[in-house]
């Protein structure tokens, strides 16, 4: 039945959200993924235990935060469900469930989350489309297309609100698409703006690109946005450069592959930095980076940390008008990358390992890159970095020439061709790293002998990071400091999904959909034909799990 007591979402709850909640992607606008709440601490986690669960009833990759709001909880599943449930009891409240074109062909069948708005909250689908639901009853209140899908445009991100927008970006940069980040007026669903990632004719950066290959350049932008509340800024990645040899679309490809500053009033590009030119290798920088504020040889800096899909740790510093590089290192082995220019931050490329036209290239780490979207998070209990990681994958194709058509894939290499290899006698292969942001060093690592590690990190102040991500099913706590692993717990399936945390009448709960599919599989396929003793049946369906501490 329709929720009774629902509290309105405002500005200066999304600014400044009560301990108790976690109501944007990462809890908070510097994307840190970091929770206030310290019941549950490196002492009790071992008392850890399921309060309830609750089954989805579809299958594939479950990555959204569970999101609650006093005691209501918001999950978004693949094929365009959302659930609402009470967050102590595990009772539903209502279910919307999209109807999907039969036709939809879904490459990235998942959703990262709803959005909330005073009383209405916002989902991105993957048939393109913006819809607005009454949080009470889930009832659609406006739903607005956005692009086409079968033009391959679609849409797998949570929806950032600010103020009363709803913002979101595309997804389609393995269909040749031109990605853009657009608003839209939560009342009505009305647009209010769309920023192309690709600069059109005329407009800055359009010299980046040759003839007409900015038309189908890529740049999507599948992934929240964070927000600095005190400049008015949005930071929001951007994805790969297609199709994916660099060959076929000679120049930089601003904004590929890198950070966009916008203005939340209009959309309007304040700065950027692009990570890496001319991106050859589907390496999405689509992880919007983090906003922490750093100590840095003494001086202040209001940063952004980026652990990227190219490999590189990025530490820059934003200022309200510029993103300047500061420092950035490999966090796992790559060949691509001869060094860093210190100036300006470009990596410099080995063109022995860059994909090209008529020959196969191998690159390490893989296209899934040193991590891909799953999150990092930061704790501002101990000043580090928790980087889901991947060593030893590497990857290759061969760049083929192929025209585009609307709507098929458009990879610019046969989709056959794509591999992962392990590298041999490789004894590890997912990382959970712990790095210092300021002194670049690496403070501890937790090695996966068997898996990848595919799922986001949530940080709380009870000195915890929680991980779910490898093909074991298991959901792990470690001690933050340290790096010790101090509880895990078999799940229904792998978890890629994001860990959050609420509390309720004084207890504190850990929350986490478990649901493996989408990337992750592929990977898991990809070491099963590895012949590495790592078998491909990791179970799928999707369970909401939630646990606090046994009494
Ligand atoms: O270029 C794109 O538009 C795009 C979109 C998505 C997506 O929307 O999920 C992914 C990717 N690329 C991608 O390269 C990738 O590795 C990936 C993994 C996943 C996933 O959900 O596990 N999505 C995506
Ligand atoms: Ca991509």
């Amino acid at each position: 039945g329709p929720i009774e007591n629902y509290s309105p979402v405002t500005a200066q709850r999304l600014e400044n959200p009560e301990p108790s909640n976690w109501m944007l992607y990462r809890r908070t606008y510097d994307g840190q993924g970091y929770s206030p709440l310290d019941q549950i601490n490196t002492s009790n986690v071992k008392n850890l235990t399921p309060v309830w669960t609750f089954a989805t009833g579809v299958v594939e990759g479950h990555e959204a935060p569970p999101i609650v709001n006093n005691g209501v909880m918001f999950v978004a599943t693949p094929m365009g469900q959302v659930i609402a449930l009470n967050a102590k009891t595990g009772d539903e409240y209502w279910r919307y469930k999209r109807q999907l074109p039969d036709d939809l062909f879904q490459l990235h069948p998942t959703s990262r989350g709803v959005g909330l708005w005073e009383d209405k909250l916002y989902l991105a689908t993957t048939d393109d489309h913006v819809v607005a639901l009454d949080a009470k009853t889930g009832k659609v209140v406006w739903d607005t297309k956005v692009q086409d899908y079968k033009k391959g445009q679609y849409m797998t991100l949570m929806p950032l609100i600010i103020d009363g927008k709803v913002i979101v970006g595309g997804s389609g940069g393995e269909f040749g698409v031109r990605g853009y980040v657009a608003a839209y007026d939560a009342k009505d669903g009305k647009e209010l703006w769309r920023t192309y990632t690709i600069p059109g004719e005329g407009e800055p950066g359009h010299d980046t690109w040759q003839g007409d290959d900015w038309k189908n350049g890529g740049g999507s932008a599948w992934m929240t946005g964070n927000y600095d509340k005190e400049t008015k800024t949005i930071y929001w990645g951007v994805g790969n450069a297609a199709p994916w040899p660099g060959e076929m679309h000679p120049g930089d490809n601003l904004y590929t592959s890198s950070v966009l500053a916008l203005d939340p009033s209009n959309g309007k590009i304040k700065t950027y930095h692009q990570y890496h030119q001319n991106d050859s290798w589907d390496w999405d920088e689509v992880e919007a980076p983090m906003l922490i504020d750093l100590q840095r040889n003494g001086r202040n800096i209001k940063s952004l940390v980026h652990p990227g899909r190219d490999a590189i740790f990025w530490v820059l510093e934003r200022t309200p008008t510029k993103i300047n590089y500061v420092a950035g290192w490999p966090f796992v082995s790559t060949d691509v990358w001869k060094g860093i220019d210190a100036e300006s931050g470009r990596p410099i490329v080995d063109p022995d390992h860059k994909p090209t036209v008529g020959k196969r290239v191998e690159f390490c780490p893989s296209l899934w890159g040193g991590k891909d979207w799953p999150s990092a998070a930061y704790s501002q209990k101990t000043g580090l970095v928790y980087v889901p990681a991947n060593e030893n994958f590497c990857g290759g194709f061969t760049g083929e020439k192929l025209p585009l058509k609307p709507g098929e894939l458009w990879l610019g290499t046969k989709p056959e061709d794509i591999g992962l290899k392990t590298k041999p006698g490789a004894d590890h292969f997912g990382e959970l790293q712990a790095w210092d942001p300021v002194t670049g060093k690496k403070v501890w690592q937790h090695n996966f002998p068997k898996s990848q590690l595919f799922g986001s990190v949530t940080a709380t102040a009870g000195d915890l990071v929680f991980v779910g991500g490898t093909n074991d099913r298991n959901f792990r706590a470690f001690n933050a400091k340290t790096g010790e692993l101090l509880w895990e717990q078999k799940t229904n399936s792998g978890i890629m999904g994001m860990p959050s945390s609420y509390e309720i009448d004084g207890t504190q709960y850990i929350a986490i959909q478990s649901g493996w599919g989408v990337d992750a599989q592929r990977i898991q396929d990809a070491l099963a034909t590895n012949n590495i003793g790592i078998e491909s049946n990791v179970p799928q369906g999707g369970v909401i799990w939630v646990f606090a501490l046994k009494k």
